[in-house]
């Protein structure tokens, strides 16, 4: 397994750039650990497909170099790379048996046969197909026949990376629950670097020990799934994170005197918002208690979602979420207040903390 580099990436699919934005892949500069293991989530066309491509090779950045463990494979095929890929759709082999599929990563390397039956026997477990392996794939259901992908993505142990692209689209939810449970484990037990490419913040959640979060061709934040529920980095993180996601309003700062409409909160730092366009404040609706003290807020509707009930209200004009838990009283003229600790302050999107 490797370390892999990304010494400053940036891809644009046309020719001759010269803007920010004729790049489909803005500036990525970064280091992923030897045994790491990292979910690309973001929306659709934000960037994901394109840094796995250039990882796995499939594609040529325009700029900058991929180095695993320290060497330059900017160069390289995807074939010379060493790596393992899983891709959204079956990519198997339909007149091979499901054990000779498996196989076919190990023979082609000329693995002794004694140690690919070993392996491929411990696969057909791990993808609950032991009982299938004499079988063609062909007509197959289409949730064998990803295992089976998945497997064969999986069959190697010496291999510098696993990459996934959304791998799990086709298998049914009970079976996405367990078999990304499985990766977990695997992932656990044989330390592969593992870089999973999703747009389900479930699936990225559960699977990654690192979120790399992206929106609009660019990393905004990497971090652990608790970093990012927390400290978002960027108002997106706060968006596409959580559920419901962070409220964000527009604030204006002045010195540690935060102000929403008539609301003003006094911070116990001065944020550095210099020359920010513009200035939000940030808090996760977990974080806002409702009660009879603090600040107004007008409740439009209460919705029940089990062990928990999602306010949306109005505050200082904004239309906010709070959560309270199913047996909250939740008074007629309810207040509220924010936790102090949870409080983000945006300029022009980004975080920005305590002053030095
Ligand atoms: N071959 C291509 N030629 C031109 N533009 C492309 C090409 N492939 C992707 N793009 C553009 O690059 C941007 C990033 O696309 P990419 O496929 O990397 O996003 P993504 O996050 O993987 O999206 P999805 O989840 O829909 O696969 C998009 O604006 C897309 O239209």
């Amino acid at each position: 397994m490797a370390r892999i580099t990304l010494d400053h990436i940036r891809h644009a699919y046309g020719a001759n750039p010269k803007t920010e934005k004729d790049y489909s892949l803005k500036e990525v500069d970064h280091e992923w650990n030897d045994g790491g293991a990292y979910a690309l989530l973001g929306p659709s066309g934000c960037g994901k497909t394109t840094l796995l491509n250039i990882i796995s090779g499939l594609l040529q950045p325009s700029h900058g170099r991929i180095l695993f463990d320290g060497k330059d494979v900017t160069n390289l095929s995807t074939q010379s790379r060493n790596i393992a890929q899983v891709f959204q759709f079956p990519v198997i082999y339909d007149t091979m048996t499901v054990y000779d599929n498996l196989a076919f990563p190990l023979r082609n390397r000329g693995v002794a046969e004694a140690d690919v039956d070993r392996r491929v026997r411990d696969i057909l477990e791990m993808i609950d197909l032991a009982g299938w392996a004499k079988r063609k794939a062909q007509g197959l259901t289409a949730d064998q026949k990803q295992k089976i992908s998945l497997g064969r993505g999986l069959v190697r142990n010496d291999v510098n990376a696993i990459l996934f692209d959304e791998p799990l689209t086709v298998i049914d939810p009970h079976m996405k629950w367990v078999l990304r449970s499985q990766l977990k484990r695997l992932h656990k037990q044989f330390g592969f670097t593992m870089v999973y490419v999703t747009h389900d913040q479930t699936e990225a959640l559960t699977f990654a020990e690192k979120v790399v979060v992206m929106y609009d061709g660019q990393i905004v934040q990497i971090g652990t799934p608790a970093e990012l529920f927390e400290r978002p980095s960027h108002t997106f993180v706060g968006y596409f994170i959580g559920s419901p996601g962070m409220n964000v309003m527009p604030a204006q700062i002045d010195g540690s005197a935060v102000k929403i409409g008539d609301e003003v909160l006094t911070l116990d730092y001065a944020p550095n918002t210099n020359g920010a366009v513009k200035t939000e404040l940030g808090i996760r609706p977990e974080f806002i208690r409702l009660g009879r003290e603090g600040m107004p807020v007008t409740i439009n509707k209460i919705e029940d979602i089990g062990r928990q009930k999602i306010v949306r209200a109005r505050f200082a004009g904004q239309p906010i979420a709070i959560v309270v838990s199913e047996d909250d009283d939740i008074p007629a003229d309810a207040r509220v207040t924010f936790d102090p600790s949870a409080i983000s302050i945006y300029a022009d999107s980004w975080r920005v903390g305590r002053e030095a």
